[in-house]
């Protein structure tokens, strides 16, 4: 397994970090099996596997099951998991209960952390005094969609750009070990990863940085979910699941399905004596 230095001199050697969120075993097998250098148990999955309209509603308990089956599925993957909203704000006691659940429990090897706020930065350096390895995340943090009014590209005036500039830095100081950056021009994602010593990640922020993350579900076309413009469809699996159980349907209904090798048998001398046993 990758650790968080490996992720430093990656980045050193300018070796792109690759990254996909997963959300259940098979997601993180496949992730694994195509050797991504870290998987993210994304709070995205409120979207795009609980159906929700934005990560709001999904709650530390779903991250740590999320993280429990995609770790039975990638045991040899480094994990970073999201803390959900509002479970690293209220205290630090309570910030550190989430942590530790979702490394005890979830088997993750770092937390994510939306906001480069001063007091999420604050909370960040005591996160990594105590030892745990943290990620930034900032430009379009989904659990503000509220404030922010909408998922919107973020940065794009002076003081926008040069406050995220500060975020990232002080997020560095705080000890983050690497840093996600969502939803920002690619030239202002380019000078922030130049002037970072830790890998930036990006989604939606051009090449010009040390990776790239995207949702597992908009890399594979899986689910009827808005695409961002941003995420590369690499496949279709939705027109295939459709295919296929338009098929089962059409199959049941002709009685196509089941099939003679679908089906059990039994010894005939056995269904014999049954069938006097059931007549006498
Ligand atoms: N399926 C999915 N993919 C994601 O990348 C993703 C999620 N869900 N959920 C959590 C966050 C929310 N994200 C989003 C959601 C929507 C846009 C969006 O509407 N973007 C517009 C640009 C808006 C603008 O022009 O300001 C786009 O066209 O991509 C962006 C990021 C990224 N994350
Ligand atoms: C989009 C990525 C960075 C994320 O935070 C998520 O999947 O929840
Ligand atoms: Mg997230």
């Amino acid at each position: 397994m990758k650790s968080t230095a490996v992720f430093k001199q990656m980045k050193g050697r300018q070796e792109p970090i690759t990254m996909i969120t997963a959300y259940d075993a098979p997601g993180g097998k496949a992730a694994e099996k195509a050797g991504m250098d870290i998987i993210l148990v994304g709070d995205s999955a409120g979207m795009v596997v609980h159906g929700y309209d934005s990560t709001i509603p999904v709650t530390l308990d779903d991250m740590v099951m999320h993280a429990r089956a995609v770790r039975r599925g990638a045991p040899g993957t480094f994990i970073v998991v999201d803390l959900p909203f509002l479970t690293y704000h209220s205290s630090i006691e309570s910030t550190f209960t989430a942590v530790r659940r979702l490394m005890q429990e979830g088997g993750a090897q770092a937390v994510k952390l939306e906001g480069g706020d001063e007091a999420t930065t604050e909370t960040i350096a005591r996160l990594t005094a105590s030892g745990v390895p943290v990620t930034g995340h900032i430009g379009l943090t989904p659990q503000s969609v509220g404030v922010l009014g909408g998922y919107k590209v973020q940065g794009k005036t002076k003081e926008a750009a040069q406050r995220l500039m500060e975020e990232a830095q002080g997020l560095e100081q705080a000890g983050a070990f690497a840093l996600v950056l969502e939803c920002v021009p690619g030239e202002l994602a380019a000078r922030i990863a130049m002037h970072l010593s830790i890998p930036v990640i990006g989604i939606g922020a051009g090449a010009g940085i040390d990776g790239q993350v995207l949702v597992f579900h908009d890399a594979v076309g899986w689910g009827d979910n808005f695409v961002p413009s941003f995420a590369k469809q690499y496949t279709n699996v939705q027109t295939q699941i459709d295919e296929a159980l338009e098929n089962y349907v059409s199959d049941v209904k002709a009685r196509a399905f089941p099939e003679d090798r679908h089906t059990f048998s039994m010894d005939a001398s056995v269904l014999n004596d049954l069938g006097r046993g059931a007549s006498s």
